[in-house]
Formats: structure tokens, sequence, C-alpha cells
């Protein structure tokens, strides 16, 4: 058996215990906080002079000039014309459906006439300029540069530029390759916090952006923080979720791997699962033990099974229905007989997965919808990484002198209501006029 927590929904302490599970150590402490403020001020201070030395220090790259720092556009296409044809495929049809899934998600300008006249409405225009922060090593994924660069690209922005260290000039070709296929603009291999302050403040060689996207360690993730307000930031990703309702009925086996699925991201995922079946529970922990045995980073898995994870018996659907509302996990699969009824019942979740045929990790590469999740219950109020998040919105007023007249008398007494007077005398002009 795995050292994973077992969990009875009706025991006195259930709740303390599941919210000890869903509590994620994750703030960035003051020595960190010290570090990136200090990046961060130099960097802006100095430019690329400071990315430069903070790049050889971290990463262990020697070089002298930022133009050492910028692949050019023609490394992405070769690394992508090398990948061996099933990968090369691959991507591309990923990008293709995230893509598709995408477009859907476009916002579209509107506007309607008042009875006197007057246009209100409002306009959508895409983001200028997009930062996209990839992870250097082995937490690199392609998947995340095609999640990120899709829809930015969608929502019509006419420049993403991709940030990735390559510490000891290590360069992760599927990682470019993806960038291709995305169609990123720019790519410089720097990293760290000294990534994100050149992208946020612009550096004689690298354009300042208008938001950065990506995850990252806790200096990048401390520097995103820090740097909030200058730019636009996408979310401070956690470790990854995933919630599993099944109603004993599936290959315990595949419920098995699915958790598994998260759990080897890292020791601090979260995997729980939620069934009315003891039975089942057991037979699942037994699959686990089993497929441990040859399991690659069982470490990982076992070490987040052991902090974070949990196979917890409820009374009934219905019941795991209301306690996934909870947690809102960033992901939660519904391997039941009837997923369409139980997905009624959710409220908070990045993204739901129906049935017993729809195993998470489609999700993560190339199902359509976004891997960027929200995280650590944030679905509660926040929502997938979308062409939303790429566009902006501006409202449109477009008064008719009826219309201004009119709207100027109420406008004046609101004004007059706040003390202030050129706000009244403003609006009362146009009433004046008429
Ligand atoms: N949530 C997600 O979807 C997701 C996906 C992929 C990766 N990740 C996370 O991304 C992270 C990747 O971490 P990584 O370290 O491999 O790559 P990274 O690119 O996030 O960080 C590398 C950079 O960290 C900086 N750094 C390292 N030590 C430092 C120090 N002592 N002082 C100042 N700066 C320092 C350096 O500048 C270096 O370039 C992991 O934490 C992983 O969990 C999350
Ligand atoms: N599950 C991750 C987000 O939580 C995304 C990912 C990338 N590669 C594999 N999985
Ligand atoms: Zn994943």
């Amino acid at each position: 058996m795995p050292q994973i927590h077992r969990l009875d929904s009706r025991s006195k302490d259930f709740a303390a215990r599941l919210d000890a599970l869903l509590a994620w150590e994750g703030v960035a402490d003051a020595q960190v906080m010290h570090t990136v403020t200090e990046i961060l001020a130099r960097v802006r201070a100095e430019g690329d002079a400071a990315v430069i030395e903070y790049t050889g220090e971290f990463d262990h790259l020697d070089v002298t000039t930022m133009a050492d720092l910028e692949l050019p556009a023609s490394r992405l296409a070769e690394a992508l014309a090398s990948l061996p044809v099933e990968q090369r495929e691959a991507l591309e049809r990923a990008a293709e459906r995230v893509r598709r899934y995408a477009e859907r998600q476009k916002m579209a300008a509107w506007q309607y006439t008042e009875e006197d006249g007057t246009v209100l409405g409002q306009t959508v225009t895409p983001l200028d300029r997009v930062g996209l922060y990839v992870p250097g090593g082995k937490a690199a994924y392609p998947s995340s540069v095609i999640m990120n660069a899709v829809p930015a690209k969608v929502a019509g922005v006419p420049e993403v530029v991709m940030v990735v260290p390559t510490p000891h000039g290590m360069v992760n070709p599927l990682v470019l390759a993806a960038a291709a296929v995305a169609g990123v603009d720019r790519v410089f291999t720097i990293g760290g916090a000294q990534a994100v302050a050149a992208l946020a403040y612009g550096t004689q060689s690298v354009p300042a952006v208008d938001k950065i996207v990506g995850p990252g360690n806790i200096y990048v993730a401390a520097a995103k923080r820090l740097v909030f307000g200058t730019v636009g930031i996408d979310m401070i990703a956690g470790p990854s979720e995933i919630l599993v309702i099944c109603d004993g009925q599936t290959d315990p086996e595949w419920i098995a791997m699915d958790l598994f699925s998260q759990a080897e991201h890292d020791e601090q995922a979260q995997a729980i699962l939620l069934s009315p079946d003891a039975t089942f529970l057991d037979a699942v922990a037994d699959a686990m033990d089993h497929l441990l045995e040859t399991m690659p980073r069982g470490d990982i898995i076992r070490a987040s099974l052991a902090g974070r994870g949990a196979l917890i018996q409820v009374a009934d659907l219905h019941e795991a229905a209301q306690i996934a509302n909870h947690i809102a996990p960033e992901h939660l699969e519904l391997s039941v007989a009837d997923p369409e009824a139980l997905a009624a019942k959710i409220r908070h979740a990045g993204a739901m997965f129906l049935g017993r045929h729809t195993p998470e990790a489609l999700g993560d590469y190339c199902a359509g919808p976004n891997h960027v999740l929200p995280t650590s219950r944030t679905a509660r109020f926040s929502s997938p990484l979308g062409v939303y998040d790429f566009q902006k919105r501006s409202s449109v007023i477009f008064c008719s002198p009826e219309g201004a007249a009119d709207l100027g008398r109420t406008a004046a007494t609101l004004a007059r209501g706040e003390g202030l007077e050129a706000h009244a005398c403003s609006a009362e002009y146009r009433v004046k006029a008429r």
C-alpha cells in the first residue's frame, strides 16, 4: 500500500484533515523577495549589462553582448525541421486543436443605441506585445509553449517574446520547435527574475511587453508578483492538482494512473480520489502499489501522494460534488456512469474531464482547451488561460445632443453630491447648449 492519506467524510476531523491537504507552502520567503527586488532594480537601471551579468552568474553563460542571448528565427525553424516526424506531427496537431478551441473564445465588439440616439458599446483590441516565460531545465514543457502562445496569436497579438533560460548553454530543441509551431516571434535565452525584469521594463535589446505569462520557479513567481502593475500577469501557478470522482465502476488501474499523471509533476502536487465505494478505494490503493514498482519518476509520485494525496470515502456522488466545489481543483475527472448529471452540480473547477474515457492527460497536451488553469482553490474566482487574457476592452460612449443634455442634468446632480463642481459644470455646458 503506498503511503497515502485515507479519509472518510463521516469522520469528525474530516474537514480539518481535508483543508490540511489543500494548504500549500508556496509563498516566497523574505530572502527570495530581497534577492528578486535587487535583481529587478538593477535590470531596470542598467538594462542589458545587468541581464548579461546575472545570466553568467545563474545560468553559467559567458557572453558579452545580448546578441548572443537572442536566437534567430532560423534556429526555431531548424529545431522543428530536425524533429522526428512523429514528434513534429504531434506538436502540429496539438497546436491546431488548441487554436481551433481558442478561436471560439475571441471576444467581439458590440454596440447599441439608446432611445435618445446615444450610442454605447465596447471595442476589443489585442495586447501589443506579450512576454512568455518558459522554465529552464527539466521543467520546460513544449506543450506549455503552445498553450500560452497560441491563444495570444489567435487574439491578434503582433509580437510574442519568449524567454527561456539555457543553463550551461543547454537548449531544449522541443521547446524551440513548439515556439516555431505556435508562432513565437522572438526568443531570448535568459531566465529567472532578470528575464521577468527585462520583459517588464525593457532593456536596450529586450522590448518591454504589456503582459507576462508562463510558469517558473520561486524567483520567477516573486518577480511576476513584483512587476504586476507595470505589466499584466496571467497568474501565479501553484503545483498541479487532480481530483477524481469515481462511482467505483472504472478500472482501478486507470484511476491510479490518472492520479499519478499529476503526482509526477512535483513533490507538492495534489492527487485526490473521492468514491462512495470503499472496496474500490482499496483496489485503487493496490493498483498504485503494483504500478509504482515500475513507474519512472516513482520517487516524485510517492512523495506527492504521501504529502498531498488522498483516497476519500464519501456518502454518495452528491456529497462528492459538494466536496469538489470546496476543493475547487485545477483538474476534475468525473469517472461515473452519468458524468453530465454530475457536472451540472460542479461550480468550481479549472477543467472538467467527463466520463471513463477522458483522462486528464489528454487535456494537458492536445484535446483543445488550455492546460494553464487556476490552482490552489483559485478556480473559485478565476478561469483557464484563454484568448480573452490577451484581449482588452474599451468602452465607447457617443452622445447625441439630446442624450448629452438629458444625462448632463443627472451627472451634474451626482457630481455636486460628491463636491466636484468642475464635473458638474462640464456636464451642464451640454445641457445649456440645447
Ligand atoms: N505550474 C506549471 O504549469 C508549471 C509548469 C512547468 C514548470 N513549473 C515550475 O517551474 C519551475 C521550474 O524551475 P527551474 O528552476 O527549473 O526553472 P526556472 O526557469 O523557473 O528558473 C531558473 C532561473 O531561476 C533563477 N535562479 C535560480 N537560483 C537562483 C538564486 N539562488 N537566486 C536568484 N535566481 C535564481 C535563475 O535566474 C535561473 O535562470 C518549477 O518550480 C516547476 O514546478 C510549473
Ligand atoms: N498538468 C500541467 C498543468 O497543471 C500541464 C502539463 C504540461 N505537461 C504535462 N502537463
Ligand atoms: Zn500535467
